[in-house]
């Protein structure tokens, strides 16, 4: 039997449509996994008795939030690079040296697949209870076909095993391992021959690459894109962070869903995501870590209607960060982004850069997933930081205790 469940007695902010779509004193009609009634509870109809009531007590409920972009299986942890940096060492100067993503390849590589899923799991439940339903995980610390297998299981055990919705992205081409130095358009072909292993597992729903002087090269990118393409996957790439390598142009010309990072992106690469509808990943925690010089092209990018998402990118080099909120709050005061802005950016065009469609609004037939919070407005969310005011969580209505 379906379960029907009324949430009544909340501020609701829907973003259904292109402001903060607030219903006051709204109520919410969900059925088995979905919301099949949204609205004002004085319109509710006498037709949708519950099974179960939820009175939310006038806190302000919103979509569930998505983290679109997280590195968050790895083992070890990199606090001593970042002292080396914040001394004067430069991230690319640590990563030439052997350090940086190499160093947590390392430690992943050591780490059992236990240790390395309970530490994700703690990574994990800190995000959800700061409103995160939706994850995207990146696998990229293993960079051999069995341990990157491992991570990705980790990915989605820890979407079979918490209340939780993870999309899991193969990132085999993030650095060149050790194993393959000097030998960078090898290490690709491995890449391209793992991948469709992988995907043999149901281990991949998507494909990235770090196109960087640092990572690979646009033509080594080109060739994961076309090993993707060859098992339809969709594509997303790392794309203009320290430098301009026109791999936006590039992932966008393979459909990809986001490019991500884009402190150096291009006029000619902000057309072709506006062409191909690939969204941008603004990922203010990487920017604030490495004090990048040069800001994402903001208002050449909502000129252009390209939307953009914003994401924690967590991982232990850059963007240690467990707060998508803080995320949203640093991408209107370090970017500019407004506050509606930012948080579209972290529910409804994250959603977009995923390739999910069911969720990130609050609307008949979306996904039940929701926060409740202990603020009146949802533009608090971008106000408020260093403190958690995420209340309650659903999750495919289901309710998850933080
Ligand atoms: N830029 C490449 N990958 C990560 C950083 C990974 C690391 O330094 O461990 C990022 O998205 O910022
Ligand atoms: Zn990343």
């Amino acid at each position: 039997m379906t379960i029907r469940r009324l949430w009544r007695n909340a501020r609701l902010a829907t973003l259904a449509g292109t402001d903060w779509g607030l219903i006051e004193q709204g109520a919410i009609v969900t059925e088995g996994e979905h919301i099949a009634w949204v609205g004002p509870e004085s319109a509710l109809p006498a037709t949708r008795g519950a099974t179960e009531e939820h009175d939310l007590g006038g806190a302000l409920l919103t979509p569930g939030l998505v983290d679109c972009h997280t590195h968050l299986v790895y083992g070890g942890r990199r606090a001593d690079e970042a002292e080396m940096r914040l001394n004067g060492a430069s991230y690319e100067s640590i990563a030439r040296a052997g350090g940086g993503i190499l160093s947590t390849v390392r430690a992943t590589r050591a780490a059992s697949e236990a240790e390395l899923f309970d530490q994700a799991a703690a990574r994990a439940q800190t995000l959800m209870d700061q409103g995160v339903t939706t994850l995207e995980i990146k696998s990229g610390y293993g960079l051999t076909l069995e341990d990157e297998a491992r991570c990705l299981r980790v990915a989605r055990r820890l979407g079979q095993e918490r209340l939780l919705s993870v999309r899991t992205t193969f990132l085999g081409a993030h650095a060149l391992p050790p194993e393959y130095q000097g030998r960078a358009d090898d290490y690709i072909s491995a890449v391209c021959d793992w991948l469709p292993q992988l995907h043999a597992q149901e281990l991949v729903d998507a494909v990235d690459v770090f196109c960087e002087t640092i990572g690979f090269t646009p033509a080594q990118t080109r060739r994961v894109f076309e090993a993707a393409r060859t098992l339809q996957l969709p594509v997303k790439l790392h794309a203009e962070q320290l430098s301009d390598q026109g791999g936006a142009a590039l992932a966008a010309s393979y459909g990809a869903l986001s490019c991500d990072h884009l402190e150096h992106l291009s006029p000619a690469g902000i057309a072709a995501m506006k062409t191909n509808a690939t969204a941008a990943v603004l990922l203010p925690g990487a920017f604030y870590m490495l004090r990048e010089a040069r800001l994402p092209p903001i208002a050449a990018l909502r000129e252009a209607g390209v939307p953009m998402a914003v994401a924690t990118d967590h991982n232990p080099g850059t963007s240690p960060a467990l707060s998508l909120p803080l995320m949203a709050h640093m991408a209107c005061t370090l970017f500019r982004l407004t506050p509606l802005e930012a948080v579209r950016g972290i529910t409804v065009h994250a959603a977009k850069a995923l390739g999910l469609h069911d969720r990130g609004t609050l609307a008949v037939g979306q996904r039940a997933d929701f926060a409740v919070w202990a603020l009146e407005h949802p533009n608090e969310l971008t106000y408020w930081f260093g403190h958690n005011p995420c209340r309650r969580v659903v999750v495919a209505a289901q309710e998850r205790s933080t």
